[in-house]
């Protein structure tokens, strides 16, 4: 649908990044619509990389494509929005914030529990699972990346560094692919099903459960890696997340997505990046030739799931040769029911009631506070750029 900028009404900004601002915005001409997130880019902003507006139009034929086949972790499309200076889209606002911030609220150590790291990796799988199954690798998995949804559930954002692959067939995975050769099996299992029933089942609907023999073995995939011949080989993604094969400029291609989702997890479970050194040079020497180091409960399911992750050879890495059903089928997620998990009534963690009330303001609430237009927003940041000459940063947003 095609927004018209005379009806938008910025509320605040949401946040800046290297593309575009992100405005939380309602929409006089729906009323009833609640407000959204609408990413705007400048198309000849002198101070941005020449490749900004390529890269938003990309961005936006991603959020097209998703369109078709939606998916609930992964953002729709409400609107889009063009004048010779900026382009824009919309999308659903998410009022809680992100992973990173949701792990910097978190005491004393900043570290998730098992069981909401299994919540936020098995959204992330689902999240990948489709993008690659429609030829998009993400290439820029961080926790600042995922948003959470007022459900509590996530939202993977931001697509200016996607690219597309052409999918391929993946193997079947063997039934012996996780040999976990120093764990209890049966009583971790047994705990860890406890600890998830006490966290996930709802009355109405659990995603996971206690899982009998025949339901262990892993299903065929159909979904992810592309063959060797086609692989990007540019070099994307923020710098404690970027894969060995990255770092060496070697080509890369969807196994990327499960490296960094190995930073993400380890991340999440102590509270620090496995292989951040004190400077660029040190974190890539790191990420080259370092094994994460664990602490506490080692090994486990987690760390097992980490560690073969984090295979420095992308070949060996899981979820290369299997794709996401790899992934899935790792002992960590054993007993999950994939096809539930947007059903989930309590996530981990849930908006706070302020968060949710600014999700449902309604015009005329806005009109009567601060709202503004986003055009002009754009243009006072110019004037300001041609007389001071200072960086945007300089520009106070109170003044908006
Ligand atoms: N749907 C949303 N709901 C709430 N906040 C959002 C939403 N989308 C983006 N934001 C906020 O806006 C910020 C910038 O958005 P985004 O990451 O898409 O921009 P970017 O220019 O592509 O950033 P990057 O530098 O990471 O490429 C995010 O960090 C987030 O805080």
């Amino acid at each position: 649908m095609e927004l018209d900028f005379d009806n938008l009404c910025a509320i605040r900004v949401l946040g800046r990044g290297a593309t575009g601002t992100v405005f939380l915005v309602a929409d006089r001409s729906s009323p009833s619509t609640p407000p959204f997130a609408l990413k705007v880019v400048e198309k000849h902003n002198p101070s941005a990389k020449p490749d900004t507006e390529s890269r938003a139009r990309w961005e936006l034929s991603v959020h097209s494509c998703l369109l078709t086949d939606r998916h609930p972790f992964l953002p729709y499309l409400i609107g889009y929005a063009e004048t010779p200076d900026l382009l824009a889209w919309a999308i659903p606002f998410c009022p809680a914030g992100d992973l990173n911030s949701l792990r910097h609220s978190l005491s004393p150590d900043r570290v998730f529990s098992t069981s909401a790291i299994r919540f936020y990796l098995s959204e992330l799988i689902s999240a990948l699972s489709h993008l690659h199954s429609i030829g998009i690798v993400y290439r820029d998995l961080k926790p600042e990346n995922v948003l959470l949804q007022s459900s509590g559930h996530i939202l993977l954002t931001d697509f200016d560094l996607s690219r597309h692959l052409t999918p391929r067939n993946v193997s079947p995975i063997p039934s012996t692919t996780f040999p976990l050769p120093y764990v209890n099996h049966r009583r971790r299992r047994n705990r860890h099903c406890s600890k998830i029933t006490r966290i996930f089942f709802s009355a109405q609907n659990s995603v996971f459960l206690p899982t009998p023999p025949d339901l262990k073995k892993a299903k065929s995939a159909r979904v992810s890696p592309v063959s060797r011949v086609e692989r990007s080989h540019s070099f994307v993604g923020t710098e404690e997340y970027v894969s060995p094969e990255v770092v060496r400029g070697d080509g890369h291609e969807f196994s990327v997505d499960w490296w960094a989702l190995g930073i993400l997890a380890y991340e999440m479970a102590y509270g620090r990046t496995p292989f951040r050194g004190r400077n660029r040079k040190e974190t890539f020497r790191n990420v080259l030739t370092m094994k994460p180091e664990f602490v506490g409960n080692y090994p486990s399911e987690l760390t097992d799931l980490i560690v073969r992750l984090l295979a420095k050879e992308p070949e060996k890495r899981l979820g290369y040769s299997g794709g996401a059903e790899e992934v899935k089928a790792h002992p960590f997620f054993t007993g999950l029911r994939w096809e539930m998990l947007a059903d989930v009534g309590r996530p981990p963690f849930l908006a706070t009631a302020e968060e949710i009330e600014e999700g449902e303001v309604r015009l005329p609430d806005v009109d009567r506070t601060v709202g503004f237009d986003v055009r002009d927003y754009f243009k006072k940041l110019r004037q300001r750029h041609a007389v001071t000459a200072t960086s945007p940063a300089s520009v106070s947003l109170t003044e908006f």
